[in-house]
């Protein structure tokens, strides 16, 4: 079925009196097909309302539009009919003249004739012949529904929206009206929206169930599907043996939002107080001086001409000591106990953190931003290239056939996505990361000495680490990150949430500074001025040599292979690649279940919430005068093809071949532990 109506990345942003602002819907994506019944559904206050009135072109989109049947809705039209729950009938008209008012109207160019046979039509339809000379005032709760339905169905729309159509009548009536819509809809074929509170009217009527999230910036949670055939009865659809776990999903989202709700309430109440314009006031003092901590590498570019260009000062941050630290265990120690106030982390520590990995206390840490993205390889030894590996079927031929020995492999975190790449690129090969290669945790800057010493026959390391061992001749690149995964997000900048809550002007003005330094990371023409800087023994401390090829994107493999234009090797900007996106930390969230490095958390809608700070994100944008542009939420891929659908990350889990037994639990985020740190 192809696509009827097209929600493209909505933003409904409302003025408020005060002279603030409220967004209400952020970024929301939506493709609806011909003859769907979508449900959407949320906790009050949520959004589902203006959705559906964006749709309906009774409101306007801030940013974004609705595309129906390839043309953009920007206005009310016949082809969309609004039922809403208080009926809207006029009331001094019979239930035959409220229908026949609507068809008059719409389709005056049809005969007389056809037209009175249309409302008759519709007056049998929803079965009120008997009522048909009947006015509103005559009638119950359930037969104005029926009119109101009758009349939008009269006008022949292609778009039905509902806005809670039964919540005002008692569950009997609620119950014989939602199965005769039902059997209209599928008669008709229309396609629906409906809005419901209701989560057992949503499993009857929808082929998809559309869950919000709260506001402020509601957007799409999830997406279920209700593979539950037509045509449907009530009890049959009861008794299917998806219904129930389709109802807990439900419920447990809503829950979810609940307590996200309450946890929101108490920390504002426990922040500060609020102004004359009712925002919330920090009642503790901003930090103006920081203390960074970072690892040597490439990729700690943005942190380096934040520094160089005086970024930090040019937005408040008055003095900003940047530590290079050993390794990433001593990054998260350091934000775990609060020597550091921020760092560039792996992408995947700010998750791990929060999900206690390793049996550690789960300590919330939150990223408002990605600095980085791809940037990595895997470099194996040249013992292994003299032995003819040079793919990846290679690599596995030479471990079968070299029995005896195991290969290890050097990652520099298990929450890292070297780690997390490096095992899926082995894993999609047949080998075992486990069970047939040895993976050891060694720090970026040791990998090269390690894999001279023999200690190690090859890792997943990023820049200049690679490069180096190409350079001195000590092994080969058998794959880039770009080869795996193009776009993978590198390293994030993480901070502890209590700290963020503590000091949020601080926390923005350090998220400007950064990503003012990402754009101009990547203005070519400023490449070679920060390389320069790289180069000095407080940053990278290398000869420009091993940092040049990846930095400035002429990748040598050392393969023999011609180099390669790699531009998108270090990416710091372009593609929009600041956003902390939470469809990318769920491809996470299942990698690290998948390895048993963390559960897989139940709650993971709240999880991602929590650590992926899109909203820290569009508010350092916007201050930054940039377009706050989230990424899509729709499926993707890795070099192998498996599709990551972000609506049902257990069943791309369950599908993936190699995979160790991994749990499934609530993940309880309490900030108890580190607060008292
Ligand atoms: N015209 C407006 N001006 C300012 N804020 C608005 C306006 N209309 C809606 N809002 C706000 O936008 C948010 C979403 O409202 P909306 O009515 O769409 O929610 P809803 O999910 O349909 O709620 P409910 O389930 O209670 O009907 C709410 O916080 C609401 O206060």
């Amino acid at each position: 079925m192809s696509v009827f109506v097209e929600v493209d990345h909505v933003d409904r942003i409302f003025s408020l009196p005060n002279g603030e602002s409220y967004v209400a819907l952020k970024n929301i994506e939506l493709k609806i097909k011909q003859g769907e019944f979508i449900s959407l559904i949320g906790h009050s206050g949520c959004g589902k309302s203006t959705l559906l009135n964006t749709i309906a072109g009774l409101d306007r989109p801030t940013k974004g539009g609705v595309i129906l049947e390839g043309r953009q809705v920007t206005q009310p039209g016949p082809d969309r009919m609004v039922v809403f729950q208080n009926y809207s009938l006029l009331p001094w008209l019979t239930v035959r003249q409220n229908i026949a008012l609507a068809v008059n109207r719409v389709m005056r160019r049809q005969p007389k004739g056809d037209r009175r046979s249309i409302v008759e039509h519709h007056i049998d339809l929803v079965g009120l012949r008997h009522a048909a000379d009947k006015r509103p005032c005559e009638l119950s709760g359930g037969m104005k529904q029926r009119v109101a339905i009758a009349r939008a169905l009269a006008i022949r729309p292609k778009l039905l929206l509902l806005d809670e159509p039964f919540g005002a009548l008692d569950a009997l009536t609620r119950g014989g009206l939602q199965e005769q819509l039902m059997q209209i809809c599928e008669e008709s074929h229309v396609t629906c929206v409906m809005v419901t509170h209701d989560v057992d009217e949503a499993l009857l009527l929808s082929d998809r169930i559309v869950m919000l999230t709260n506001g402020p910036e509601s957007h799409i949670g999830q997406i279920l599907e209700v593979p539950i055939p037509r045509p449907r009865h009530r009890m049959e659809v009861v008794n299917h043996p998806i219904y129930y776990n389709l109802r807990n999903q439900m419920i447990y989202f809503l829950n979810q939002q609940k307590r996200d709700k309450k946890r929101k309430a108490k920390q504002t109440a426990a922040a500060g107080n609020t102004n004359t314009k009712g925002a919330i006031v920090s009642q503790t003092r901003e930090k103006l001086n920081l203390n960074i901590g970072f690892l040597p590498l490439t990729d700690c570019a943005p942190l380096v001409v934040a520094q160089e260009k005086g970024l930090f000062q040019k937005y408040g941050l008055e003095e900003v000591n940047l530590y290079r630290e050993q390794s990433w265990d001593a990054i998260a120690e350091g934000i775990a106990t609060g020597r550091l106030d921020a760092a560039p982390m792996v992408t995947g520590m700010p998750l791990a953190m929060t999900l206690g990995m390793g049996g550690n206390t789960p300590i919330p840490v939150i990223t408002g931003a990605v600095l980085s993205r791809n940037g990595n390889a895997i470099t194996l030894s040249n013992r292994l290239f003299e032995q003819g590996v040079r793919t990846l079927k290679d690599f596995k031929a030479a471990i079968a056939k070299n029995k005896d020995r195991v290969y290890t492999l050097g990652i520099v975190h298990e929450s890292s996505m070297h780690n997390l790449m490096l095992r899926y690129w082995l894993a999609s090969g047949g080998i075992d990361p486990d069970r047939d290669v040895n993976l050891v945790v060694v720090p970026p800057e040791q990998m090269v000495k390690h894999l001279k010493a023999g200690n190690i026959d090859g890792y997943c390391v990023g820049e200049p680490w690679n490069c180096r061992a190409i350079y001195e001749g000590l092994g080969f690149a058998i794959a880039t990150d770009l080869d795996i995964w193009p776009g993978n997000p590198e390293k994030v900048l993480g901070v502890r949430e209590d700290w963020a809550d503590r000091f949020p002007e601080t926390h923005i003005a350090l998220l400007k500074a950064i990503l003012e330094a990402c754009a101009y990371c990547d203005d070519r023409r400023n490449r070679e001025e920060i390389l320069q800087w790289l180069c000095q023994p407080n940053y990278v401390g290398v000869a420009a040599e091993y940092i040049r090829p990846g930095f400035l994107g002429h990748y040598n493999s050392g393969t023999g292979a011609p180099t390669q234009l790699l531009p998108r090797f270090n990416l710091f900007h372009y593609d929009n690649a600041n956003c902390p996106g939470r469809a990318e930390g769920l491809w996470i969230l299942t990698q690290l279940a998948r390895w048993n490095i963390t559960p897989f958390p139940k709650n993971w809608i709240e999880v991602l919430e929590r650590v992926r700070r899109v909203d820290l994100f569009g508010e350092a944008a916007r201050q930054l005068g940039w377009p706050d542009i989230e990424p899509d939420r729709k499926p993707f891929q890795l070099f192998d093809g498996v599709v990551f659908d972000p609506d049902d990350p257990l069943g791309y889990l369950k599908r993936l071949t190699i995979c160790r037994e991994f749990n499934i639990q609530e993940v309880v985020i309490d900030r108890t532990a580190t607060e008292a740190a």
